[in-house]
């Protein structure tokens, strides 16, 4: 039993080592190694074995140990009481002898060592066969609780005993007087190799290498099983060979409970009565204890084998988690490996990519810088055809130009209306399409269904476009002035499309904003200053204005006094009463028309709120003297700026501004008549049924160049005006006026303006007599001298002061050298019937539309005056005035009905009065011409009818 008792001691010893041993690491197994290899040495040197180095090798450490081993089977074989005897105290190294006391401190220490680092003090081999292994431990038990003893002084004998020596071979003897050792190291050798032990034989404590091999110890077995493995398979390895060990360790307690229970009777009284042998009570009772005490111990062991369990499976548990966590940890590692490998090869692929983007980059900027290059050759060979391209359409235009010059067609041009600020954001504009030359707008018809009306002009203009270039595209026809050309441009359209906004320019007025007006003169002024080396220029502005019917002179801050329109007088002044101011800056002309402005009739209605109430006119005069030849270049030019046509019902004007609106129609409505008139050609144009008309008569059907500026507003609710406007510029377009001519003064002429001026001296002087003679003899003018053909009193009555004696000029010669081919139109015929229609569409109460049109008729019957130069206002009643007159018989045709004959007709008269010398610049104020004008009011007061007649004969009749 107590052998049992040992064996279990040793499995819970080895248990608790081998656990100890892989909780260990290995630097502290090098420790322990260290320790016990010093002990070893020590004792080694006690045997006579081989000396160890102070920090051995694994080796070196074994070989030792083997030693150990066997001193410790030597001494196993030894009583422990005896031990002290026979053991002497060995000598160190230096000679000094130890004592036994110090010997088995040694020893012991190193079995504390041994114990230590797991080795166990006996062979697996011993542990099998039984009986030794227990002595051993036995033994070391023994020398534990011995030198405990010792330790504490009790036990003296210990320094009693045999002397250990060392011999010449290196090996100790043991002397004889050790007898009890000796017999124990004999038996010892014995169990190693059966050999009869000698007295004072050596003792060779080498062991043969296959006893090592062929019994390792347990401990060894261990230490090789574990020595290559890592750290984390070690506890496995242990648990599987701990519970190897266990199995082991219960069979074998299971086996030995057989043997017991065969051997042993147990007492039925459950008292300790094991053995009841006749021998001795004694041994009994001691058996007994012996059993209880191990029952006990056995008890103790299961609770310890418990305990081990528990602890065995709380450190399973912790390597459990540990191993799990380390699992964990490595699955981290891992990946976060495979992070960083996929993050490599992602950065591989980057710079990969990289690469082939900067190739490919590389190779489409080539490419491109290839196109590129490609691309600007095209461009410059655009560039070069869009040039050419333009210079064809600038030469297209050019010849256009002249044809139109040639053909002499009134130029329209169309200018559409921006929306004024304030206008609802969702007016859609009646314009759908414009570009050039056309503008087409949009109809809505009656079924739904939007119907497009195109009309074609020589210039369309978007409301978008500046008044720089609006003026650009006329400045050739405004420098025509300054080579002799008349010129005429109008602005027509409905009140509030814009007219006094491109003529003048808005009302707060910047530089930007300047109108037509402005720019023509500065630019006039810009050309004389650069011809200044071949060309003297004189500029001279007038401005006027026709409101209700009368001409006003807008430069005149004094008195208005009524003015005349003369058409076709000398030097081209139509107006020769008003001012004619001359100018040479522009700063002058800006300060002139300043004076006009406010001077002119405007006020505010519903559709404008700085509505123009009259037509305006600024006429500019140019002489222009070519310094070498003494010729005289004279061109003027009239901007007029005409009083919009206005629906009253939507003006909503009442009192004067309804009388100014009837007029405003009334004398648009006569241009209208004159324009349908050219338009078909037609012999008879009614000019003198307006004072509009008469002022733009010399522009409308003469030579001068001239351009009528339509302007329409984008508003729906316009609609209907902006239609019959484009209709009405559409009409405008076809006249064809005949190529325009200048106005020069050759040599041939300035002799005949020579032989004029001497001939108007002559003639001043018979001034009373030859009146006389023309009212007593009137057949003598019947059959003057004068050329029947191409004479004409009117004129030379009108331009050389009004007399009709002309016996001694000829008149032949005057016209031949001036302008005689022209073709002139005949007054006699009747003017053209305008459709009633046209003048409703502005004037909407019949009552009033016929009054006015009544009106026309009376003003066309001033027209059958014969005195034909005699168009001033003092002659002319009030157009409304004559509205309440009965209407003439003619009136019913719409037009004058005055009847000529013959071949002399008004335009030749007009045409040639135009270039006419003259010797002074207002005609009228001269002398003569009052003379003239006193002698026929003279002839009316008197109730003389004046008729001139053809032949240059003039006749009256009471
Ligand atoms: N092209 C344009 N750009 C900007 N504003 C314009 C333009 N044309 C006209 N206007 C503005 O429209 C308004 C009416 O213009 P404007 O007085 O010139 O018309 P109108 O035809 O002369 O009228 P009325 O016949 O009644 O005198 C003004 O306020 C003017 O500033």
């Amino acid at each position: 039993m107590s052998s049992e008792a040992s064996i279990r001691l040793s499995v819970v010893s080895v248990v608790e080592d081998v656990l100890n041993l892989a909780s260990r690491k290995e630097e502290e197994a090098a420790m322990r190694r260290y320790e016990a290899a010093s002990w070893l040495r020590k004792m080694v040197g006690v045997v006579g074995a081989r000396d160890l180095p102070e920090e051995p090798t694994e080796e070196e450490f074994r070989l030792g140990l083997r030693n150990g081993i066997v001193l410790c089977n030597a001494l196993n074989k030894v009583k422990p009481g005896a031990i002290p005897k026979v053991v002497e105290v060995p000598a160190d190294s230096d000679g000094v002898a130890l004592s036994a006391y110090q010997y088995f401190e040694n020893l012991r220490n190193f079995l504390d060592a041994m114990e230590e680092l797991g080795l166990p003090t006996f062979e697996a081999s011993d542990l099998e066969r039984g009986g030794k292994g227990s002595r051993v431990v036995n033994s070391v038990l023994a020398l534990k609780s011995h030198g405990e003893n010792k330790h504490t002084g009790k036990n003296g004998s210990l320094k009693h005993g045999g002397i250990l020596k060392p011999s010449s071979t290196g090996k100790y003897i043991i002397r004889r007087n050790s007898e009890p050792f000796m017999n124990s190291l004999s038996k010892c050798q014995s169990v190693q190799d059966d050999e009869p032990v000698e007295q004072n034989f050596t003792f060779d404590f080498s062991i043969e290498g296959t006893e090592m091999l062929t019994s390792p110890s347990l401990s060894l077995l261990v230490r090789t099983i574990l020595t290559n493995k890592k750290p984390e398979e070690i506890p496995l390895i242990v648990e599987s060979m701990l519970s190897n060990v266990m199995q082991e360790f219960e069979r074998r307690i299971a086996s030995q409970d057989m043997m017991v229970k065969t051997n042993l009777e147990v007492p039925t009284d459950g008292t300790c009565s094991l053995y009841e042998t006749n021998n001795s009570t004694e041994i009994q009772s001691s058996d007994c204890e012996e059993k209880l005490a191990l029952k006990k111990k056995e008890e103790e062991l299961a609770l310890k084998r418990k305990e081990v369990e528990l602890v065995l499976k709380k450190r399973d548990e912790e390597l459990s988690k540990r191993l799990k966590e380390e699992e964990k940890a490595k699955n981290k590692l891992l990946k976060q490996v495979l992070l960083v490998d996929r993050q490599k090869r992602e950065i591989q692929e980057l710079k990969n990519t990289l690469v082939m983007t900067k190739a490919s980059v590389e190779l489409i900027r080539t490419r491109y810088s290839q196109e590129f290059t490609n691309l600007g050759k095209h461009v410059q060979v655009l560039a070069h055809a869009a040039s050419g391209y333009h210079k064809v359409l600038e030469e297209n235009r050019k010849l256009y130009n002249e044809v139109q010059d040639l053909k002499g067609n009134i130029r329209v041009y169309c200018r559409v209306r921006p929306f004024l600020p304030g206008a609802k954001s969702s007016n859609l504009s009646t314009v759908s399409h414009l570009d050039e030359g056309n503008i087409t707008i949009m109809t809505p018809s009656k079924y739904g269904k939007d119907t497009h009306k195109s009309f074609k002009f020589n210039r369309v203009f978007s409301p978008s476009v500046t008044q720089a270039e609006v003026f650009s595209d006329m400045r050739p026809l405004i420098r025509s002035i300054l080579d002799g050309y008349n010129v005429c441009i109008f602005a027509y359209g409905q009140t509030g499309s814009g007219k006094t906004f491109t003529m003048s320019g808005p009302k707060e007025l910047t530089e930007e904003g300047y109108g037509v007006n402005y720019r023509a003169l500065n630019d006039l002024f810009q050309i004389s200053k650069q011809r200044k080396d071949t060309f003297s220029y004189e500029i001279a502005v007038q401005m006027i204005e026709i409101y209700n019917e009368q001409v006003r002179d807008l430069l005149n801050d004094g008195p208005q006094k009524r003015l005349e329109i003369r058409n076709n007088s000398q030097k081209g002044i139509a107006v020769p009463d008003a001012n004619l101011v001359p100018v040479s800056t522009t700063e002058e002309v800006i300060e002139l028309m300043n004076i006009g402005q406010k001077n002119r009739a405007v006020c505010s209605t519903a559709m404008n709120d700085r509505s123009s109430r009259s037509h305006s006119c600024l006429t500019i005069h140019v002489q222009a003297r070519e310094l070498t030849s003494g010729v005289v270049l004279r061109g003027s030019m009239h901007l007029v700026d005409l009083a919009g046509s206005e629906r009253v019902s939507k003006s909503e004007v009442t009192g004067d501004r309804l009388k100014e609106a009837a007029h405003i129609n009334k004398s648009l409505a006569a241009l209208g008549d004159v324009i349908s008139a050219l338009a078909q050609k037609n012999s008879h144009v009614p000019y003198r049924n307006s004072k509009l008309t008469q002022l733009l008569q010399d522009s409308l059907g003469g030579q001068a160049k001239t351009l009528m500026f339509v302007h329409i507003s984008p508003e729906a609710d316009a609609l209907s005006e902006t239609i019959s406007t484009l209709k009405f510029a559409e009409r405008v377009s076809t006249i064809e006026l005949g190529a325009a001519q200048a106005n020069k003064d050759n040599g041939e002429v300035k002799e005949l303006r020579q032989q004029v001026a001497s001939l108007k001296a002559a003639l001043s002087k018979k001034e009373g007599d030859s009146l006389q003679s023309v009212m007593s003899s009137p057949d003598e003018m019947k059959s003057g001298a004068t050329s029947p053909s191409n004479s004409n009193p009117m004129q030379i009555m009108e331009d050389f002061g009004n007399i009709e004696e002309v016996a001694d000029i000829d008149l032949q010669a005057v016209l031949r050298a001036t302008n005689d081919e022209d073709v002139a139109r005949d007054w006699d015929r009747d003017n053209i019937n305008v459709p009633d229609s046209f003048y409703q569409a502005y004037i909407p109460d019949v009552r009033v539309f016929r009054e006015l049109r009544s009106g026309t008729n009376s003003v066309a019957t001033d027209d059958s005056d014969d005195l034909d130069f005699a168009t001033s206002d003092s002659l002319e009643q009030d157009t409304l005035s004559q509205s309440s007159q009965p209407k003439s018989s003619n009136a019913a045709n719409g037009g004058s009905r005055i009847k000529r004959s013959g071949p002399f007709k008004s335009s030749d008269i007009r045409t040639s009065r135009a270039h006419m010398p003259s010797p002074s610049k207002k005609i009228s104020n001269t002398p003569s011409s009052q003379t003239a004008n006193r002698a026929a009011k003279q002839v009316v007061s008197s109730g003389v009818d004046v008729k001139r007649r053809q032949n240059g004969k003039t006749t009256s009749a009471k």
